[in-house]
């Protein structure tokens, strides 16, 4: 078995679509990033591959690579996820928290759960999304940013 975290932030800013754990949700604003700014797939694979002792998505993916600008995280997951399998391990489960005062995600967790899980090769049963608010603290409460974190568990296929 193996267990790795991630945590990431990303900004908040208007004229940009909010993708969002491999969806789109509607909302006034999106968040920033060289690639298209999935905080919670960069979570998840950060989780990954600190799960293999394979550093950050910054290691695999630098923001300094055109290559990467405007990229789907979908795609940089299913990477992280090829080396994970390349390792001979397969997902046990994984829990993840949305950390954003707005928009309310709860109509679409099941949505993203599902995607995440399809990214992963796995079931729904083994991913959890969750969300807070951090009842209007901080940049989170602000609105400026959405953050997010997990805790993955790996075993040998
Ligand atoms: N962006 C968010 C934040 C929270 N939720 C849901 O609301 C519940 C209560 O949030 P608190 O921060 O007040 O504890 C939380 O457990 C989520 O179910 C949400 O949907 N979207
Ligand atoms: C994903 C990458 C690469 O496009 O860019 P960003 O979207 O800026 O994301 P971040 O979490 O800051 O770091 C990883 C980057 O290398």
């Amino acid at each position: 078995m193996r267990i790795g975290q991630g945590f990431d932030v990303h900004q908040l800013v208007e004229g940009r679509p909010l993708i969002l754990g491999g969806i789109t949700i509607p909302y006034e604003k999106g968040l920033l990033g060289h690639s298209d700014a999935d905080v919670l797939l960069h979570t998840i694979a950060d989780a990954a591959l600190g799960a293999i002792g394979e550093g950050d998505i910054g290691k695999h993916f630098p923001d300094t690579d055109s290559a990467f600008k405007d990229a789907d995280s979908a795609k940089l997951l299913t990477h992280v996820w090829e080396l994970v399998k390349e390792r001979g391990f397969k997902l046990a489960n994984i829990d993840c928290t949305i950390i954003a005062q707005q928009p309310k995600m709860a109509p679409h967790i099941e949505t993203m759960r599902t995607r995440i899980a399809e990214l992963l090769e796995a079931d729904a049963c083994q991913v959890n999304v969750k969300a807070t608010t951090t009842e209007k603290l901080g940049f989170t409460g602000r609105g400026e940013g959405i953050a997010s974190q997990a805790v993955i568990l790996l075993e040998k296929v």
